[in-house]
């Protein structure tokens, strides 16, 4: 597992081991670490040009020592200060000492015309709000300038709590982050503009030993192994009801395909038996002859171990409240969740999971949908919270939080942008579908259901365009991957 800390979390375990290490020693250790990074991404560090952005706190400091550790290799090194009045004093005593050059904010524009490489030092886990007037000029005359970035802990002007961007940040090729990721270097937007996220161990451990210990408002990833581990595989003792018989609900005259995609999902996904209900029957079929079809209410269609409702569905309100009834868990994506009722959805008793994009989200919301695309975080804790559900919030970065909303959310880090494409939420649906009716949680299923997507649709497009199809194609692929067949 991938973990990310708040910033509460993060000081209140580097004010725990501050006591226990030298004074100055965590900088050293941050600053060491940025400077090994800053050399990988030059090349060759003697006679090269680096600019430092300092801003007026640590963040500023781990830059000014990185510069010194430059300088002391041959680099030609200026900083730049924000507020010369405000820096940290020892890390600029010490870039002096080691012939660094300070300008100030009106040089900044020379200097950087000639740069080899920038080292955004401007504002870290102590940032608020959108960066200040100042800082953000000298960011975009870093973007205009072209030149290669290499950001400290984070890029200034991201959230490190959200990832939210208020107005200009730092775009970095590279973000060197220290002790702990933070959230907002895995959430978009501002997973988009950390680039490639580079960790420097400066012993904070597992992290959470400071303040209350829970890691609470953390974020986590899934990785291989964690995904290994939740498949289910049949046994000697499986059967199709034991494997899980899911039941889709899907498709509609006007959208046959919804159902057909759904299907290849749940499928693909491990699922013993697919019941269909609806009026795509004949396309499933025609597609996937073992699926068990039949036409009367979902509750009537036979047992299932979970149920699928939503995609392509149209207006059939009739279907979805019979299925919103069902005690078995259910995963409600696209037209079901423009028809759910909240309340009947809240009163469940099984565990629900709803999987909406940033506009299902947002009409669910009352907001915008760029206010959902802007703070994803926020917004899927908010619907968890309203629906008392699992909600996955698909899109650039897939995150799922947990029914009520508290607790670690789930950021899913096989995403890619191959996958926005028609159709590739139906085939989703009905893969995370199958992991409920195995017997996953909501929450793994959604998070396991993410994972082998955006696995199975970079196996299907290897650099090239793919249609829904496919992705649903390559789960198989993405499965024996996992498993490290
Ligand atoms: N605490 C520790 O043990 C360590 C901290 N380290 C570094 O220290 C950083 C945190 O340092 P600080 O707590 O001093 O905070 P920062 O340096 O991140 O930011 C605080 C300063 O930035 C200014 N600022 C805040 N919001 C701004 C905005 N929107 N626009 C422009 N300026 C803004 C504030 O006036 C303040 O002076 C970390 O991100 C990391 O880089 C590292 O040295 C490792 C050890
Ligand atoms: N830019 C993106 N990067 C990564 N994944 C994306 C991106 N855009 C969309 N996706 C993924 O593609 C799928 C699209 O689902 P959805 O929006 O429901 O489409 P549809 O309704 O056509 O099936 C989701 O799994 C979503 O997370
Ligand atoms: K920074």
């Amino acid at each position: 597992m991938r973990t990310a800390f708040s910033v509460e979390t993060v000081r209140a375990a580097e004010l725990e081991l501050m006591a226990r290490v030298p004074e100055g020693a965590l900088m050293q250790r941050a600053a060491a670490g940025l400077a090994v990074v800053c050399a990988e991404v030059l090349g060759k560090v003697y006679g090269s040009r680096v600019v430092l952005l300092v801003g007026s706190g640590d963040n500023g400091g781990d830059a000014l020592y990185a510069g010194v550790r430059l300088a002391r290799r041959g680099a030609g090194v200026f900083a730049v200060l924000l507020s010369p009045e405000r820096v940290h004093a020892g890390g600029l005593a010490a870039f002096r000492g080691a012939g660094g050059r300070v300008v100030g904010i009106e040089g900044a524009e020379d200097v950087l015309r000639r740069a080899d490489l920038v080292v955004d030092g401007i504002v870290g886990i102590g940032g608020k709000g959108g960066l200040r007037e100042s800082a953000a000029q000298l960011v975009g005359a870093v973007r205009e300038s072209g030149v290669p970035v290499v950001a400290v802990d984070l890029p200034s002007g991201v959230d490190a709590d959200s990832g939210e961007v208020a107005g200009e940040a730092v775009r970095a090729d590279v973000t060197v982050t220290f002790g702990a990721y933070k959230p907002g270097l895995l959430i978009d937007p501002g997973r988009e503009y950390a680039g490639v996220v580079r960790f420097v161990d400066i012993g904070l451990g597992g992290v959470p030993g400071g303040g209350d210990g829970s890691g609470e408002g953390a974020v986590e990833a899934l990785q291989y192994a964690d995904v290994a581990s939740l498949l289910p595989l049949p046994t000697g003792e499986s059967d199709k009801y034991r494997r899980g018989v899911v039941g889709i609900v899907a498709g509609s005259g006007r959208y046959p395909g919804a159902a057909v995609l759904c299907v290849a999902g749940a499928l693909r996904g491990g699922a013993g038996a697919v019941r269909y209900v609806g009026h795509a029957a004949d396309a499933v079929i025609a597609r996937f002859p073992e699926t068990l079809v039949s036409a009367g209410p979902p509750s009537k269609a036979g047992r299932v171990q979970a149920w699928v409702v939503g995609p392509g569905l149209g207006d059939d309100s009739e279907r979805l409240e019979d299925v919103v009834g069902a005690d078995v868990p259910v995963l409600i994506d696209a037209d079901g969740l423009r028809l759910a009722d909240e309340a009947a959805v809240r009163g469940r008793s099984a565990p629900t999971l709803l999987t909406p994009h940033a506009g299902e989200a947002a009409a669910l919301l009352g907001v915008a949908r760029e206010e959902v695309e802007r703070g994803r975080l926020a917004a899927v804790r908010e619907l968890a919270g309203r629906y008392r559900a699992t909600v996955l919030l698909k899109g650039s970065t897939t995150l799922v939080a947990a029914a009520g909303g508290g607790g670690a959310v789930r950021v899913n880090p096989t995403g890619t942008p191959w996958l926005a494409t028609a159709g590739s939420g139906d085939v989703l649906s009905g893969l995370a579908g199958a992991l409920l009716a195995a017997g996953l949680g909501a929450g793994d299923a959604g998070a396991v259901g993410a994972y082998l997507h955006g696995l199975a649709a970079r196996h299907a497009a290897d650099g090239a365009p793919v249609g829904a199809h496919d992705v649903a194609a390559a789960i198989p692929a993405a499965w024996r991957d996992v498993r490290g067949d």
